[in-house]
């Protein structure tokens, strides 16, 4: 049974469809990559799986449980958490405080715990702080642990920001682009942690990436989004073969002539963006 299940989603603003009938699995363990042009629908995607809009049509599952109209907040509660593209951490607080108020904020059991079981509280408060601790040092963090995050170089703070979606303990993170303005070596950092927490972690992982060097070499299915509309779906072997990716990238059909430049697809391989 796949893990999440996108049904038939359409979402419109007005006479927008950012999403048009669109449907997708994602199994559980898998690293999925969403991909497509700008303003392909891929954030959409993302904001209808993690609760912030609610499709128009369609139904989205997580397991058992229905997305569809579920609050964001609930969406967390069922273990599904998010590495936004902007960053959403407190620039003036260090990495510490970001990654312990998220787990506090999202994981309101703890404070409920607190709550009932006066006299434990600074035991929960000790696994809270052990927890953080642990990803701090599964993302490598160590040395920035008490620096503000808004002193910190932009790699680092993407590499935070996962930390922090990190801390809900999701079984599903969802990534928007995160290897975003980062130079060859952060990004190679950044494909390795996202790799680990594949493998060591056990966490299924949906990303969007506009690299697709990088999404061709970790994904192990890819879909593709033009105009709101799936268009492919696959293995990147597949996907990377697949005239409409072509042609969606670069505006040419297969039976006319390849445009010259660095951008003109060659035989059987993927164009890059
Ligand atoms: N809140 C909104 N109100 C109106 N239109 C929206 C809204 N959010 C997205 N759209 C529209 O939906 C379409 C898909 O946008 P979306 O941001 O999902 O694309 P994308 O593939 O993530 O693009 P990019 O790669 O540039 O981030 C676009 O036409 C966009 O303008």
């Amino acid at each position: 049974m796949p893990q999440l299940h996108v049904e038939n989603v359409t979402l419109q603003f007005g006479g927008v469809k950012a999403l048009r009938d669109v449907s997708l699995i994602v199994p559980e363990g898998e690293i999925v990559s969403i991909i497509g042009p700008n303003g392909a629908g891929k954030t959409s995607m993302l904001n209808c799986i993690s609760g912030f809009y609610h499709p128009t049509a369609g139904r989205i599952t997580f397991g058992d449980h229905d997305l569809s109209k579920a609050a964001p907040n609930v969406v967390t509660s069922y273990g599904i958490a998010r590495a936004f593209q902007n960053l959403e951490l407190f620039r003036g607080m260090t990495v510490v405080e970001n990654l312990l108020l998220a787990r506090h904020t999202h994981l309101r059991y703890n404070l409920l715990q607190s709550i009932l079981y006066y006299g434990k509280a600074s035991k929960v408060e000790a696994f809270n702080r052990h927890y953080v601790e642990q990803i701090i040092d599964f993302m490598e963090l160590e040395e920035y642990r008490h620096h503000h995050v808004g002193t910190l170089a932009y790699g680092v703070q993407k590499r935070v920001e996962v930390a922090r979606a990190l801390t809900l303990e999701p079984k599903l993170l969802l990534l928007d682009e995160p290897m975003a303005g980062m130079n060859v070596e952060e990004k190679e950092d950044m494909v390795r942690f996202i790799l680990d927490i594949q493998r060591e972690r056990g966490i299924t992982v949906v990303l969007i990436e506009h690299d697709l060097g990088v999404v061709m070499d970790i994904s192990d299915r890819v879909y593709v989004l033009d105009f709101g509309q799936l268009i492919a779906g696959g293995t990147p072997e597949e996907v990377s073969v697949n005239p409409k990716v072509i042609e969606a990238y670069t505006g040419v059909a297969e039976h006319e002539p390849a445009p010259h430049g660095e951008n003109a697809p060659t035989n059987g391989q993927m164009v890059t963006v």
